[in-house]
């Protein structure tokens, strides 16, 4: 992959000397290091292949797009080899680092203006390019915005690049739920009708915000909560009140990618022309204005981790083992995500408490709600452009069955059901040979031969090399998978696109999904949860109780094939009871309350769907306690029921219970008759012995 014009690198470890650790991904860890050869200084991105040996797709992709792409914003690898059993991607060192690792450093608040600008114009250049190249790079973020230390600015990072040119199964790939979630655009998560490069734009205008605050919208939120916010909520954007310091230029800049209609949204050429972008300076003002003083990436980062690990702690002795990963995710930037659904049920009662915390503590919080603008931090409303959505983050309700009716419309504003989309896609603690869905089969298809590839680890992208054996010369301090005694280097095209198909997905077998059942007091699940614990408005811990256990570590990724989308997008809904109130239906036309009330009518069949799916799930755990379930339907009962709807889902839940009560009565006989006979069968055998 190396430039005919340009220097060769060597493919071989032993030409190059690790020092320090100047970065961590997902699945690798990044070292400034010295090409020997060449006298020169570069970055080394170790992947451990064996640790994310279902992601070969992504890493190829990766390392292709790296040696295919030629533009001065977007970082391009020297060369890559293979080292053991790790894959070596040798690029230019970016000294200064990453933007969030700048900001997290030095500038918890974001930067200021001029900077945002000059960053955000030499990231969109590398968008335009990409874009032209017809690649989406969908992981656009501060993490993956890397600066020189003359202040040039680079996009980085292409693990889930996708194609626009690509057909059959590598159009699929386009269809994928793929990104990390509070940079996700809402047509990726929502999957309905694929998405193309104007989800790109989405991820810049959050990053826009990102920068300009330190972190990104909903960055304190775990992913299904994030999901969630990125769906019902209306887009997040610059507040007029705490972001006084910013440009009109700047909240237009943002408003104008955050629309939530992909169509809607600019094309990166055409974003690169809006005047914000007259506010941008040189790469040298960049870098004298934020790097100056700064110390070196190896020491920043190491006291990065020093703090990292500190917090760690802490959260250890808050929220005790189970957290850990979760919170040492979140503390890492929101780079990536656990996705054990019983850890995003901790997560989401742990969530709701901040809420309820900071709500506490900001009284003004609510009324800001419903302010016209967004606080990013505190998940509010404001007026989309493209249509009325009325949503409310903060629970009024006093009992049970309000706190259902909230979970109906947090459910309502799915138009996919987020877990069963994750159950076609992860391992979710079931049968796996009745995974069902095509690409699902299509990927264990094509395990044997990916293995292989992970085996062989036939992945050298220094075409037309001869396989090169060769002695290590790191330092001894590098991680295992850098310092395997067996050093293959072989060389050859890289793996065929067709070759792997595979996602990236880990199951943490020794998870028990009964375990769930007795689970501490934080597990709270099904209906029963928001009885017992009233303020809770969370659907990911509703939504996932019926569900098994996953663990899906890394980027959020669901293949489109796998899901059903159930329910147009957009709907206008009321979080009480999924209707516009009477007074913005005033503010309608005929021609858009129709297909609202539409919308609201498809959207009620498949709520019942869900309180009907959580109801059998409340049955399954709490079935044998009669009064429990006793007590859940009689709080639903008490309040009276307003609408038609309600009044049929009450009727339902009657029906529901009484059909318990048979079954129990059933149940009852079957052990008695059992019982009978047992002794019976006692007595003979006892007479025979005798
Ligand atoms: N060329 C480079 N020069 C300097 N620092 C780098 C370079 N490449 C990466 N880094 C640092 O290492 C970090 C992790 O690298 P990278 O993002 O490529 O790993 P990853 O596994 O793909 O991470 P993620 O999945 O979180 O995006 C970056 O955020 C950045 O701070």
């Amino acid at each position: 992959m190396e430039h005919a014009s340009e220097k060769r690198f060597p493919v071989n470890a032993k030409d190059y000397k690790l020092y320090e650790e100047v970065g961590e991904g997902v699945s690798a860890t990044v070292y400034r290091a010295l090409c020997v050869p060449l006298n020169e200084i570069v970055a080394i991105k170790v992947l451990d292949l064996e640790k994310c040996n279902n992601d070969l797709d992504g890493i190829r992709r990766e390392v292709q797009t790296m040696t295919l792409i030629d533009h001065s914003n977007v970082l391009r690898a020297h060369c890559s080899f293979t080292s053991g059993s790790s894959l070596w991607v040798v690029m230019p060192y970016m000294a200064g680092g990453s933007c969030l690792h700048i900001m997290k450093s030095a500038y918890p608040e974001g930067f200021e203006e001029p900077v945002i600008a000059t960053v955000l114009r030499e990231t969109l250049k590398a968008l335009v390019y990409l874009h032209q190249q017809g690649h989406i790079h969908r992981d656009v973020k501060a993490g993956n915005i890397l600066i020189d230390s003359d202040g040039t600015v680079k996009l980085a990072d292409f693990g889930v690049s996708a194609c626009m040119f690509d057909t059959g199964d590598r159009q699929r790939a386009r269809n994928t739920f793929v990104g990390t979630p509070c940079w996700m655009a809402p047509e990726v998560m929502q999957q309905l009708h694929g998405y193309d490069f104007k989800a790109d734009i989405w991820s810049f205008g959050i990053t826009a915000l990102e920068l300009a605050h330190g972190h990104a919208p909903f960055s304190k939120y775990p992913p299904m909560k994030v999901l969630l916010m990125t769906l019902q909520n209306a887009p997040p954007g610059l507040d007029y009140e705490r972001d006084k310091r910013f440009s009109k230029s700047f909240k237009e800049l943002v408003a104008a990618c955050l629309v939530k209609d992909p169509k809607k949204r600019p094309s990166s050429e055409k974003l690169m022309k809006h005047h914000f972008f007259k506010h941008s300076r040189s790469n040298e003002y960049v870098a004298r204005t934020i790097l100056e003083g700064l110390a070196p990436l190896g020491e920043r980062f190491r006291q990065l981790k020093a703090k990292e690990s500190d917090l760690l702690v802490q959260n250890k002795a808050l929220y005790g083992d189970k957290e850990q990963l979760s919170q040492q995710e979140y503390i890492r930037g929101i780079s990536a995500w656990n996705f054990n659904l019983e850890d995003l049920k901790s997560q989401a009662a742990m969530i709701q408490d901040y809420e309820e915390i900071s709500n506490a503590e900001k009284p003004e919080v609510i009324e800001k709600q419903r302010d016209t603008f967004t606080d990013s931090r505190y998940p509010s409303e404001r007026p989309s452009s493209e249509g009325i959505h009325y949503s409310t983050a903060v629970s009024t309700h006093e009992d049970g069955y309000n706190n259902i009716m909230d979970l109906e419309s947090s459910l309502s504003s799915f138009p996919i059901k987020p877990l069963e989309a994750l159950k076609g896609c992860f391992d979710i603690g079931e049968n796996h040979a009745d995974a069902t869905s095509p690409s699902w089969k299509e990927t264990r298809q094509a395990e044997p031969e990916h293995q292989a590839h992970t085996k062989s680890l036939l992945i050298a992208t220094d075409q037309g090399r001869e396989k090169v054996e060769g002695e290590f010369s790191a330092r001894s301090s590098l991680p295992r998978q850098a310092t395997t005694e067996h050093k293959k280097f072989l060389s050859g095209p890289l793996v065929p696109d067709n070759a792997i198909s595979s996602r990236k997905i880990v199951v943490d077998e020794n998870r028990d999904y009964l375990q769930q059942k007795s689970q501490s007091d934080r597990n709270y699940s099904g209906p029963l949860l928001y009885r017992q614990k009233r303020e809770t408005n969370n659907i990911s811990s509703a939504d996932d109780a019926s569900e098994g256990p996953v663990m899906c570590r890394g980027r959020f990724k669901v293949t489109s094939a796998d899901l059903s989308p159930k329910g147009p997008a957009n709907c206008y809904s009321n979080p009480i009871c999924g209707v516009p109130t009477s007074s913005t239906i005033s503010n309608l036309t005929g021609g858009a309350v129709l297909p609202s009330l539409q919308c609201i009518l498809q959207q009620n069949t498949l709520q019942r769907e869900e309180i009907l799916k959580l109801i059998k799930y409340v049955e399954q755990i709490y079935g044998k306690n009669m009064e429990l379930t006793d007590v859940a339907a009689n709080d639903l009962l008490q309040a009276p029921p307003t609408s038609n709807r309600e009044k049929e889902l009450q009727a339902q839940v009657i029906n529901l219970q009484l059909s318990i009560g048979s079954v129990l009565e059933e149940l009852q006989k079957q052990k008695m008759k059992n019982a009978q006979l047992e002794r019976q069968l006692n007595s003979i055998v006892f007479k025979e012995r005798e």
